[in-house]
């Protein structure tokens, strides 16, 4: 099999493998064969070179990456290997384990996501779940970059010492409230006093601006410190505490074990690495520097997320490479030549004036230019989706199969869209969109039986949307009996509860509609009786109760299977849930309101957490 990859390798790729000792930087762009060309180095480091596996360590940032680069390793190899091949945060997760007692911190610690995060300051502080996100997301953030809450507070003293020229500390509030007051009524006052309390209003306004910037850090160092103290009682580490932990560890215990343990250091999607972790590819490489690092800067997809902006620059510096020591891996085995010059003219909007040239334009492995690219203005996403639509027919009517038919979108309102319309043009869909989990139908009911048994007599739109979902979803009423029970809850004002507990007799329903509604209301009293039950059993409950499973085993295909795997999903993320929060139902629905705030992806928190 290594044999066989040899010889349709590029001499590009080739020298990247061949590559051997000292530092080597691959640029590469998407679909060149970057992980072609990694795991066949690794695979010739092991059979060639004669570098014991276990010598090797390959980092990835997900789980996936890191699985699919063991699974290609073994197949070059025809065998299993002992080669590392681990997440940045499973490696720092397990040296900390190791030497638990040095870190201080006990071995059986758990792992944090940020949804734990956000979901704690929700509860600790009492704040909206929005509030808690952008919380959760800045510790994050601040903790990639290593930015401590000490800077903060540090920060924040420098704006106190800003306020208090205006203010003594203890007045801040009352003065800030009189000046608020002086503003809103300073246009009731005339002319000439408006002209003397000139410079009293910019003093006003400044105050105001001022404190109202403390009092957002004041907030945000609480909740970050709030969450501190409850994360230790849990004895919880979240992914910032696992790269810092790691790295002052070997900061204070030095490198020479890792070092001997790991001679090769291979890093994937290295663009993605924060300062944390470039700090740690330091303290890896301090023995000996045979570092392969692959980068596509093209994809810097975590900028966002504390992403060390200039890694590949530093990278450069810090292990002087020069330029024989950096490869560009510029050939697409996956695009046409007119997709990757128009993906290069848009990409290369993102790179300063003077730095342009640094993208990489890549070419086609055969010169195959392709049919041209098509750029389609419309008026607005209704008319978007739309031509979506009419183009898709005429793939179908010109015969080619849906599979081969994808649609990309940037937002899940987008994609909503768009799949609205192909729905009611009976064009059937597949949504291969784990963010958009949640809105699944079959989690979207299961949802909708929490929501009711939480409060049966919520009044709220959502309580009232969640008991309709449970009559058409699930228990398909007539579409005659739904407009009846519409139509008298909408003429008597009463709740849609109202309506079906004590009115039913009085609404006119079809014998069957009537037979619907009594149902539905005796699995949601037998389901009540279950609500003492952790959240995670109360579900399985729901899935067997309300049918949703017997409905789903009747049919066996690919959307079946993936309803199955998203009710397991959601089953998996109800215990995860209960393992840090409480297991009562109402916590379990706070969660999954942060959840949706975040993106809504259990999928993503899912595998993150399996990473240990
Ligand atoms: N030298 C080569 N000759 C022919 N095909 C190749 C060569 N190198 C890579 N490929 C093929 O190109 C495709 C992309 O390769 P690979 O997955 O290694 O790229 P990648 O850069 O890691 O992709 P991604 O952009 O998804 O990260 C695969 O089908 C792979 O088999």
């Amino acid at each position: 099999m290594l044999e066989e990859l040899l010889t349709t390798l590029t001499s590009r790729q080739r020298d990247a493998v061949k590559h051997v000792s000292g530092p080597l930087l691959i640029l590469a762009g998407a679909g060149t064969g970057k992980t072609t060309t990694i795991t066949g180095k690794i695979a010739c480091m092991i059979k060639v070179r004669g570098i014991k596996p276990e010598k090797i360590l390959a980092l990835t940032f997900s789980r996936e990456a890191a699985r699919n680069m063991e699974k290609k390793i073994s197949e070059l190899l025809g065998q299993g290997t002992n080669v590392k091949v681990s997440t940045f945060h499973s490696f720092c997760a397990e040296l900390i384990r190791d030497n638990s007692e040095k870190c201080g911190v006990s071995e059986q610690f758990t792992i944090f996501e940020e949804i734990d995060t956000a979901i704690l300051i929700y509860k600790e502080l009492g704040i909206t779940s929005r509030n808690a996100t952008l919380y959760s997301s800045t510790i994050a953030k601040a903790k990639d970059l290593n930015i401590s809450i000490d800077k903060f507070n540090d920060y924040l003293k420098t704006k106190k010492e800003s306020l208090l020229i205006f203010a003594e500390e203890s007045i801040f509030e009352q003065f800030y409230t009189e000046c608020k007051i002086n503003l809103n009524t300073f246009h009731l006052k005339d002319k000439t006093q408006q002209k003397t309390l000139k410079d009293e209003k910019k003093k006003w306004q400044e105050f105001i601006g001022l404190y109202d910037e403390y009092r957002k850090y004041t907030d945000f160092i609480h909740a970050w410190e709030t969450y501190e103290e409850r994360k230790k009682t849990l004895n919880c580490l979240d992914y910032g505490d696992l790269n810092r932990i790691a790295l002052d560890f070997l900061n204070t215990y030095g490198t020479a074990e890792l070092n001997d343990t790991y001679t090769h250091i291979i890093v994937d999607e290295f663009q993605d690495t924060n300062y944390v972790q470039f700090e740690l590819i330091k303290h890896l490489t301090a023995g000996e520097q045979n570092i392969t690092v692959v980068a596509d800067a093209n994809q810097s997809i975590y900028a966002f997320r504390g992403a060390y902006s200039n890694n590949i620059e530093e990278f450069k510096k810090q292990f002087g490479i020069s330029e024989k020591d950096v490869l560009s891996l510029d050939t697409s085995f996956r695009s046409t030549n007119k997709i990757l010059r128009v993906a290069h003219r848009l990409i290369s909007h993102n790179y300063p004036e003077d730095r342009k040239s640094e993208c990489l334009l890549l070419k086609n492995c055969d010169a195959n230019e392709g049919k041209n690219v098509v750029v389609q203005e419309t008026k607005d996403e209704g008319e978007e989706a739309r031509k979506i639509a009419e183009q898709i027919e005429s793939y179908i009517k010109k015969g080619i199969p849906l599979k081969e038919i994808a649609v990309l979108y940037r937002t899940h309102t987008q994609g909503r869209q768009i799949r609205q319309v192909l729905q009611r043009r009976e064009i059937p869909v597949l949504v291969k969109d784990d963010a958009d989990y949640l809105k699944q139908p079959e989690i979207k009911t299961v949802l909708s039986y929490l929501y009711v048994l939480n409060n049966l007599n919520d009044p709220t739109p959502r309580g009232t949307e969640a008991w309709w979902r449970l009559f058409h979803y699930n228990n398909s009423l007539e579409d005659s009996d739904s407009v009846r029970i519409g139509e008298y809850v909408k003429k008597n004002k009463i709740s849609f509860q109202e309506a079906i507990y004590h009115r039913l007799d009085k609404i006119g329903l079809s014998e069957n509609g009537c037979i619907t509604v009594k149902n539905v209301k005796k699995t949601i009293m037998v389901l009540s009786e279950k609500k003492v039950l952790d959240v995670s059993e109360l579900l399985l409950e729901i899935y067997e109760l309300s049918g949703i499973v017997r409905h789903l085993s009747r049919l066996d295909t690919m959307k079946t299977r993936e309803a199955f795997l998203n009710l397991r999903n959601l089953h998996e993320m109800a215990k995860h849930f209960e393992q840090f929060h409480n297991r009562e139902l109402f916590g379990f629905i706070d969660y999954l309101e942060v959840l949706d705030e975040m993106g809504g992806n259990p999928h993503l928190q899912g595998s993150r957490k399996k990473m240990r």
